[in-house]
């Protein structure tokens, strides 16, 4: 395996400051719209500029796709297409070079999932594309387990919990004997999944602090906690209570995504500052804002595949006896209500802690919210809208 890049250079919290805390607050209460620009002001460039790319790369054009009616989002500026373009070229040499991560017949799907548009729209304040590489190789990393353990790339829910708890150790490693610590070790090497993520996370070690790769260690258990919720579900074809599915999908949720905007922005979010429950609280919100964006913009992807796939509208559509067309607008209703509530809960988180830290994090996870909606609706490869309207 080649010698990993050398890590991003991580920001002091002094370098990171945010010099206007109260324009900073007025921006999270005014809503996260424009925050993109905003905040590319507020990171150094570490990189010297980049060569000129040949062929030249194409400007910014609107992406296609349309948002759903109704839908209480942000837009944002169109991701700078240099960045797309190097994180895409970076990702596919790491996914092809580094980890092995895919067979050629799966080549159109890797391609089409568009992780650099996600990942540069997710993080406009990224200070060089060495930091955006971290979040892009653990998104990676975290589809690649879904897919090959969960999903539809050979998943499945039967004997879903002892793969996910070896996968895990790639990020929480085991500390045992030397007798049985060797065979660990070269376990992390048997499947694309352990491989992905087990480079991913030294990455992020490296450039990150104990605290923040404990943070998303943390985080990755709940993702994984969720996901044998749904796996359970699914062995029986049980349909749980809309609140049920409501507290599964806290966990099996992007979570572990805005969670890095620190790390991916050069500074640190002090641990104890993530740890109050204010601040809890709007990550949370904003976990489940995202996560039900994907259960509406996946929703007809998951009716047309085998089985009965839970999403947000299938469950109110089959708990509370609703048709699909309602049972989706309700869904429409929830995702509202939970923006509105992050949006409201971060304004006072804002308030409440007026450090350059905790203001610019809580606009990093407003970004990532919105680059998340940009990405579900502009994917047209991956997501089309129901015809309800
Ligand atoms: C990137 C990451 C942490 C994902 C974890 C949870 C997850 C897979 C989602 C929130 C996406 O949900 P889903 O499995 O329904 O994805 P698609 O609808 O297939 O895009
Ligand atoms: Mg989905």
């Amino acid at each position: 395996m080649p010698a990993p890049e050398p890590s991003p250079p991580r920001s002091s919290p002094a370098a990171a400051e945010v010099r206007t805390p109260g324009a900073d607050i007025e921006r999270i209460l005014r809503g996260p719209s424009g925050l993109g620009t905003a905040a590319l002001h507020l990171a150094r460039r570490e990189e010297p500029p980049p060569p000129p790319p040949t062929p030249p790369t194409p400007p910014a054009v609107p992406a296609e796709g349309n948002p759903i009616p109704g839908l209480y989002h942000h837009p944002v500026p169109e991701p700078d297409p240099e960045r797309v373009a190097e994180v895409g070229r970076r990702i596919k040499s790491w996914a092809l070079d580094e980890v092995d991560l895919y067979p050629e017949e799966w080549e159109e799907q890797f391609d089409g999932f568009s992780v650099g548009r996600y990942m540069v729209a997710c993080h406009p304040d990224a200070p060089t594309v060495d930091h955006l590489m971290l979040a892009t190789r653990l998104m990676v990393a975290e589809n690649a387990v879904d897919d090959c353990y969960c999903e539809n790339h050979g998943g499945s829910p039967i004997g879903l919990g002892g793969r996910l708890l070896l996968a895990h150790t790639a990020l929480d490693a085991l500390h045992t004997t030397p007798e049985y610590q060797p065979r660990w070790a070269e376990s992390l090497h048997s499947d694309a999944p352990r491989r992905a993520y087990r480079s991913a996370m030294e990455y992020f070690v490296q450039a990150s602090s104990p605290s923040q790769a404990d943070r998303y260690r943390h985080d990755m258990a709940r993702l994984h906690m969720g996901y044998l919720a749904e796996a359970a579900w699914a062995q029986t074809d049980h349909v749980p209570e809309v609140w049920e599915y409501l507290a599964m999908r806290q966990f099996n949720n992007f979570r572990p995504c805005p969670t890095i905007t620190d790390s991916v922005g050069g500074y640190e979010l002090p641990a104890d500052l993530h740890a109050q429950p204010a601040m809890q609280r709007v990550i949370a919100l904003a976990g489940n804002a995202t996560t039900i964006v994907n259960d509406l913009y996946s929703y007809t992807k998951e009716l047309a595949a085998p089985g009965r796939h839970l999403n947000l509208p299938v469950v109110i559509a089959e708990r509370e006896g609703l048709s699909e067309r309602d049972a989706y607008l309700k869904a429409v209703e929830v995702h509202n209500d939970l923006m509105h509530d992050f949006e409201a809960e971060a304004a006072a988180v804002a308030v409440a802690l007026p450090v350059p830290t905790a203001q610019r994090f809580l606009r990093g996870v407003a970004a990532w919210v919105d680059g998340n909606h940009y990405w579900h609706q502009t994917n047209t490869f991956r997501y089309s809208l129901p015809d309800f309207w």
